[in-house]
């Protein structure tokens, strides 16, 4: 930012505490016209709230904010007549309505006091054009691919007059290709001089679009730096401090053979502590068809962790509900230990000791009301005596399981709800993953989590494998794939279009085919 600009958007030493603890302390934040200005820190660090309260949506307990040079004592209203928009990562596009009608939503055109359909859908089909996006005016958002969504979403609130643009883990779920397209949307919006505030996990991605990146640690503004001059490891160092006891290689997938499932967990449901040899077949689908997936089959071998890759929506996701029991399949089994599990019965995938880890933590994997332990409680009690309470047992399980994956909040253990979302996740594996297991299915389970936290995650699946579990991963992140997985099996529009030993195939292969090439 050029030193006598004046910044569209400021923060002056503001804090904030959440009953008694701190979850801002002081921190200064400016935005320039056209920037991109990423905030980065590990789970918990205060990204989130300190967002929130360039949006009005939180008031801090000190500090000021300043909009276009001018002291403004900030509310939703009048941030949002400031022009200044959240993007949250729970997209909120009305489902049943056209694109047309969600950009321009309450502001439709009239004549003669009846919908003006025509200058409806030209007036948003210009405005995503005008973006670079390509997609009809007449689609339901219902039909959107996540990307799309994520497209739309950022372009309405620019359309509707978004001058700073917050945008929170927008790729968080999304493949590298869909990643590339909303890369491209913020630099279109940056060139028209839109100020952004970038929010993400991915370290790669800050330093590759970002301007200038803030890095916060507990609260705290440790630095604001240029992206051009600090690299990788620095800006780790910067967001770890001396937080970090291991390297933070987030590829790295040795198992850690001291941190394999719980001991102590093996009185759970299940099928009982098994260590099989690898190669043992475990967990089978023959056949499968449910939504988009079609006679889909796949074998993972005991101690073998295996990868469906995909983009999402186009079959893999349909893995979780089917493998939990949510979802009864149209054809085909499911089979754990040679033996077949029915579908649509979650009691069954339970007793079968398959565990199935949500990527939609929120609304199938925790309880926000109730507190971590509580949490980490209710699957282990369901899984045995659901009725029997034990109230010291589960503090001291709970404090364990914290500690061991690094479920760091302002309170020992606060409700769910109160908790940042990668430290949701964290608290979502510990559950599922501290119970005994033939199998499991792990359906993006770095998502939101920060860089410390993934390297930690990583080695507890390859732990997971080590002790003999068939670990399924899906996932739209190549990275991780190529980092974690033995074999990757790559799924488009419902149907395998590659299964190969990770060691066959290259980074670029995977990604060529997850965007639509073809195996060779
Ligand atoms: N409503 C709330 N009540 C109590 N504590 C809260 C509340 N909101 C946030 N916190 C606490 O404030 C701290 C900062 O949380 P915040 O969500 O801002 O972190 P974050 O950097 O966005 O983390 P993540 O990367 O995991 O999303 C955390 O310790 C969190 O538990």
């Amino acid at each position: 930012m050029p030193d006598n600009a004046v910044p569209v958007l400021e923060l002056r030493g503001v804090g904030k505490t959440f009953g008694g603890a701190r979850a801002l302390t002081d921190v200064d934040f400016t935005l320039a016209a056209g920037e991109v200005h990423a905030v980065v820190g590990l789970n918990g660090a205060g990204k989130s709230t300190l967002v929130e309260t360039m949006c009005g949506a939180l008031v801090p307990d000190g500090g000021t904010v300043h909009i276009d040079g001018r002291h403004t004592a900030l509310t939703p209203r009048r941030a949002h007549a400031a022009g200044v928009r959240i993007v949250h990562q729970r997209r909120s596009l009305v489902p049943g309505l056209t694109i047309a009608e969600n950009l321009l939503l309450g502001r439709l055109p009239t004549r003669f006091g009846v919908v003006d359909w025509r200058r409806a859908h030209r007036t948003a089909a210009d405005a995503l054009a005008d973006l670079g996006i390509e997609i009809a005016t007449d689609r339901t958002a219902a039909g959107l691919a996540p990307a799309e969504r994520t497209l739309v979403e950022i372009a309405r609130e620019a359309h509707l007059g978004g001058r700073v643009l917050v945008l929170d883990e927008p790729t968080a779920s999304l493949g590298a290709a869909d990643a590339a397209r909303v890369h491209r949307l913020v630099r279109a919006l940056r060139s028209r001089g839109t100020g952004v505030v970038y929010i993400s996990h991915d370290l790669d991605e800050i330093l590759g679009l970002a301007d200038r990146i803030t890095v916060l640690r507990d609260g705290r503004r440790i630095v604001t730096v240029a992206a051009a001059d600090v690299d990788l490891p620095a800006l780790v160092r910067a967001m770890v401090g001396d937080r970090l006891t291991h390297e933070a290689d987030t590829r790295d997938p040795r198992p850690d053979p001291t941190r394999t499932h719980d001991a102590q967990d093996s009185d759970v449901g299940g099928s009982g502590g098994r260590a099989r040899m690898a190669g043992e077949p475990v967990l089978e689908l023959r056949g499968l068809s449910a939504g988009r997936l079609r006679g889909f089959d796949l074998k993972v071998h005991s101690g073998e962790i295996t990868a469906v890759l995909g983009p999402i929506g186009d079959g893999q996701s349909e893995l979780f509900p089917l493998l939990s029991g949510l979802r009864r399949a149209g054809a085909g089994q499911i089979r754990v230990d040679g033996r077949d599990v029915p579908s649509g019965d979650v009691g069954a995938a339970l007793a079968a000791g398959l565990r199935c880890v949500t990527g939609d933590r929120l609304a199938h994997g925790l309880v926000p009301g109730l507190t971590v332990d509580e949490n980490l409680d209710l699957v282990r009690r369901g899984l045995r005596r659901p009725w029997l309470v034990r109230w010291r047992r589960m503090r001291e399980r709970g404090r364990a399981a914290r500690d061991r994956y690094g479920v760091t909040a302002v309170h020992a253990n606060p409700p769910v709800a109160a908790l940042s979302g990668g430290n949701q996740q964290k608290t979502l594996l510990a559950a599922w993953l501290g119970t005994d297991m033939t199998a499991c299915l792990l359906e993006e389970p770095t998502g939101g989590v920060d860089v410390a936290a993934k390297a930690d995650i990583h080695r507890i699946v390859g732990g997971l494998a080590a002790s003999g579990a068939a670990v399924l991963l899906a996932s739209g992140d190549v990275d991780e794939v190529v980092g974690l997985a033995d074999r990757v099996v790559v799924v488009r529009a419902g149907r395998t279009v590659a299964d190969r030993p990770i060691d066959q195939v290259t980074r670029d292969e995977l990604v060529a085919l997850t965007a639509g090439g073809r195996a060779t």
